[in-house]
Parts: C-alpha cells; sequence; structure tokens
C-alpha cells in the first residue's frame, strides 16, 4: 500500500484542484490531503472559507481518501502520522523540494518529493485560481 500526501490552502474549490488531487492520487494506492491551516496562511490574503469547510469539502472529491487538518505549528507532525511513501507538490508552490527532502530525511521519514502537473484551461472562461473567481466576484458582484 503506497500512501500520497496532497496539500493546500484549497480555499474556493476549482478544477486546478481537482486536477491536482488526482494527478496525485496517481502516485500511490492511498491518498491523503493535509488542508492548511488559515493562520498558516502567510504568502496570499487570508482563506475566505473556515479550516473545517475547506478540509470538508476537499474529502468530498472522489481521488482523496482521508483529509486532514494541518498542525498550526510543525508542518511535519502530519507527516509523521501519516508515514506517506510520496510527497506530491502543487505545479506552482513556492516550498523548495530538496529542502522537504532533506527534512524528511533528518527525521528519519523514508519519503520521497514529486511536483505534480499543471491544468491549463479546459474551455474558454474556466477559472483555474482562487485568487482569480475573488477577482471576479468583486468585479461582478463588488
Ligand atoms: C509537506 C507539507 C506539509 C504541510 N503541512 C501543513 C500543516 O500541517 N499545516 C499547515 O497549516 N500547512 C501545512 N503545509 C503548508 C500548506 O499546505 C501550503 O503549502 C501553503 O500554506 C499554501 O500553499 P498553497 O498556496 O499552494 O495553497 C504543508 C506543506 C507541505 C509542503
Ligand atoms: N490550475 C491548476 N493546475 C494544477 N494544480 C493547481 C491549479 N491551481 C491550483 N493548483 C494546486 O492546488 C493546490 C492548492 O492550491 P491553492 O489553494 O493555492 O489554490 P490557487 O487557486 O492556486 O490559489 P490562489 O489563486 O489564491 O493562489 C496547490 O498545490 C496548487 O498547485
Amino acid at each position: 500500500m503506497t500512501r500520497v500526501v496532497a496539500q493546500g490552502t484549497f480555499d474556493l474549490l476549482h478544477p486546478g484542484h481537482v486536477h491536482y488531487l488526482e494527478d496525485a492520487a496517481t502516485y500511490g494506492d492511498e491518498l491523503h490531503a493535509i488542508v492548511a491551516r488559515g493562520s498558516n496562511v502567510t504568502h496570499k490574503a487570508e482563506p475566505i472559507l473556515s479550516d473545517r469547510q475547506r478540509r470538508d469539502m476537499v474529502a468530498a472529491l472522489a481521488a482523496v481518501d482521508e483529509a486532514h487538518l494541518g498542525h498550526d505549528e510543525d508542518i511535519f507532525v502530519p507527516i509523521e502520522a501519516i508515514d506517506p511513501d510520496v510527497i506530491v507538490l502543487g505545479f506552482d508552490q513556492h516550498h523548495d523540494a530538496a529542502a522537504i527532502a532533506a527534512a524528511l530525511e533528518d527525521r528519519g521519514i523514508d519519503c520521497r518529493v514529486e511536483r505534480a502537473s499543471g491544468r491549463e484551461p479546459g474551455h474558454d472562461d474556466e477559472l483555474l485560481s482562487t485568487g482569480d473567481i475573488i477577482d471576479r466576484v468583486l468585479e461582478r458582484r463588488g
């Protein structure tokens, strides 16, 4: 049984998120998604939806076997509990794969790090970014 971890904020789900999770699932038999705590999302605006709502929406996707709320302080605590064989980073995530691999090794976790592919729009006007969805809401309803 190969366990895979994917992770992200997953605020206001869109087909890019589904693509990432479906791609990550192909790396093994069981996909665990870690949903970032809003308090840890510091590189962009605070999520609109609550931690629990984002976790519940990700858990409802067919590709996901289990969705976990992330740890408040130490991102490796859920990783130690899940004990994955592979962590699949998102195509545009700022994380440095080599640095994560080194931190895993330091902690004695035997797990490789891969990167998922991106999704291009499948049809005209398909929105593939939470930021773009929010911009459109503001434009049309603001
Ligand atoms: C291996 C790994 C584990 C993570 N675990 C957590 C966690 O336990 N708690 C958390 O709040 N964020 C965690 N994160 C961070 C977020 O999932 C995410 O990388 C970041 O906040 C936002 O990414 P996004 O812009 O792609 O949504 C983890 C990131 C990585 C790479
Ligand atoms: N178009 C896409 N194709 C593939 N993966 C995507 C796409 N959009 C987001 N993802 C992946 O989904 C995960 C969570 O992304 P995140 O929650 O940051 O959404 P986002 O739409 O990129 O947000 P924002 O627009 O606020 O930056 C990340 O790993 C990201 O790489």
